[in-house]
């Protein structure tokens, strides 16, 4: 007979058998900031234009080429649940703001390891968060007066080009002049008459060949695909769109059809049902069908006949941006479309880009609310990182209508704050001085992460940045790329930041540091079982027949 071991009094008494639970301060917080650090450890080479790319096997095998952080950790199942809250912080910030996620994971991790440094000094955990807390709040009030610019137009494609410059760059460092004019003008031309802007309204072509100065903006939109029809080009064209199959809708289960004689078998037919709908269509003055599922080859034989350019879209978002850009409402099945359901576009037709086959809607009409920038770039990894450039462009726009102000770049406004802080900490009389004081030190991690991935001397860089600092040079951020001195006026180069996306990350991070730092014990449940996994069978390829 098996010995009864007796649970420990306590808490494990509590539990369910299975439960898995950790209580001390090394288990429990210290675990904690060893994977938070591994994370931002992974994450800090892709820090800055000058940062390296990851490649991530995704978990159907396929290869991504990106310095993304909102793309790595989306990629990445991280496993571990502190990793993962870290992991989702900066998502968030991706969703919020499209931009500055990396910051956040490279912030966050620097003030767990600041504080890890302070706990095991004897610092009690609650000083460390009140005095994160603390500076938290003094870095948010501080950031308005370190706006150095103010985009005055958002209409002005010029200026916004002029700021949207650091944000394009980041992710494609030497291409930044010409995709921010690229960029800008998009903008512009999607931004509504009301001043809103939704980066959905902008869509993104790839198409492979060709060099990244030959990618262009579209006013309407471009899809990679064929027309189905023989009629390949349509001007001043109404066009149907339709959510569903063009041909007659088939019912998932199978139908019996009755007939009392002849004449009424003679009446049922499919094919000529259908003739009468697509004939129902171009009378309707269509000359354009948009479909959203197969072409049955008969009705593409009727719109043949009848002239009609049919042109099938996959994808439902597709769809739906195609209806705003021609101003057509989707239908949900075959009918003639009803008043007011057709769009019009100035020009539709089939044409090639580089060797692929493109059907384009162009408005040129000035007031399409809907602009496409064709991305042409000579490999698939080019095409993702001027994606990613491109895409971090429309959200920082998008960030600047919601607040126009711009803080120095290139490291130089988180060394403001450092340096800002560290004074305040120095005057604190209290034990939070020195959890604001490790405030200021974590906020130095990012401009040193920039310096780390330019290769340049970081010792010699961080203490030529921060003299200025010092001195009261407030635009003062690191030169990357070309020689000459270390450390450059930010300002004045246009290296600009949003404001808007660094309050937010700084909240951000310091709001998932102080959560992870809250933790006392961790509790696991024990995985529920589910159906027991079947063994492998060894004879997979042999037909169950073939078996008995
Ligand atoms: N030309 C430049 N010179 C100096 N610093 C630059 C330059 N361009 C961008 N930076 C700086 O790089 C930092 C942004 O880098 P990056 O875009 O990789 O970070 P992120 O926005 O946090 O990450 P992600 O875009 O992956 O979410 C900003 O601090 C910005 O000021």
């Amino acid at each position: 007979m098996a010995a009864h071991v007796p649970l420990p009094p306590g808490l494990p008494q509590l539990l369910k058998a299975g439960t898995r639970y950790f209580s001390s301060q090394q288990e429990s917080l210290f675990s904690h900031i060893t994977a938070c650090r591994a994370l931002a450890l992974c994450l800090r080479t892709s820090y800055g234009p000058l940062g390296r790319s990851k490649l991530v096997i995704t978990h159907l095998g396929k290869p991504l080429f990106t310095a993304h952080a909102g793309t790595i950790l989306r990629e990445l199942e991280l496993e571990n649940p502190v990793a993962r809250m870290l992991g989702a912080a900066s998502q968030a910030q991706e969703e919020e703001t499209g931009d500055g996620a990396n910051a956040v994971v490279l912030l966050a991790g620097a003030l767990l390891d600041n504080a890890e440094k302070l706990v095991r000094a004897g610092l009690p955990v609650a000083a460390v968060r009140d005095g994160y807390e603390v500076a938290c709040k003094e870095a948010v009030r501080l950031l308005p007066g370190l706006a150095c610019h103010t985009l005055a137009d958002l209409r002005d494609p010029d200026r916004v080009a002029w700021v949207l410059r650091t944000a394009v760059g980041s992710k494609l460092f030497g291409y930044q002049d010409f995709l921010a004019g690229l960029v800008a003008r998009c903008c512009v031309a999607a931004l509504s008459p009301e001043g809103t802007f939704e980066p959905d309204n902008v869509r993104l072509c790839q198409v492979p060949g060709g060099g990244v100065t030959d990618s262009c903006l579209l006013e309407g939109m471009v899809f990679c695909t064929e027309a189905e029809s023989r009629a390949h080009q349509a001007h001043q064209a109404r066009i149907a769109v339709y959510c569903c199959p063009f041909g007659l809708a088939h019912t998932e289960t199978k139908g019996t059809v009755l007939f009392q004689g002849p004449a009424e078998m003679r009446a049922y037919s499919e094919e000529e049902l259908l003739g009468r709908r697509v004939r129902a269509i171009a009378e309707e003055g269509a000359g354009v069908v948009v479909v959203g599922g197969r072409v049955d080859p008969l009705a593409l034989q009727y719109a043949d006949q009848l002239g009609l350019m049919v042109v099938r879209l996959n994808s439902r978002l597709e769809l739906q941006c195609l209806c705003r850009a021609v101003g057509a409402l989707p239908l949900a099945s075959l009918v003639p479309p009803p008043p007011g359901a057709l769009g019009h576009c100035r020009h539709v037709y089939l044409t090639e880009i580089g060797s692929t086959a493109v059907v384009v809607f162009r408005q040129d009409s000035g007031s399409c609310p809907v602009a496409t920038v064709l991305l042409r770039g000579a490999t698939t990894e080019l095409l993702c990182s001027l994606e990613e450039a491109v895409t971090d462009g429309l959200n920082t726009y998008k960030a600047l209508v919601g607040d126009r102000r711009l803080l120095p770049g290139a490291g130089a406004v988180e060394m403001a704050l450092a340096v800002r802080l560290a004074t305040l900490g120095t005057y604190i009389p209290s034990p939070e001085q020195y959890a604001i004081l490790e405030f200021a030190q974590a906020l130095k991690t990012l401009p040193v992460a920039l310096a780390e991935n330019a290769g340049l001397p970081v010792n010699k860089t961080m203490a030529a940045l921060e003299a200025l600092h010092q001195l009261g040079t407030a635009t003062a951020g690191i030169r990357l790329g070309e020689g000459g001195a270390p450390t450059m006026d930010a300002a004045r180069e246009g290296v600009l930041d949003s404001l808007l996306v660094k309050e937010r990350a700084i909240r951000l991070a310091v709001h998932t540091a102080t959560t992870l730092l809250g933790v006392s014990h961790i509790l696991v449940a024990k995985k529920s079982g589910g159906p027991k996994v079947r063994a492998e069978n060894p004879n997979w390829d042999l037909e169950p027949d073939a078996l008995e």
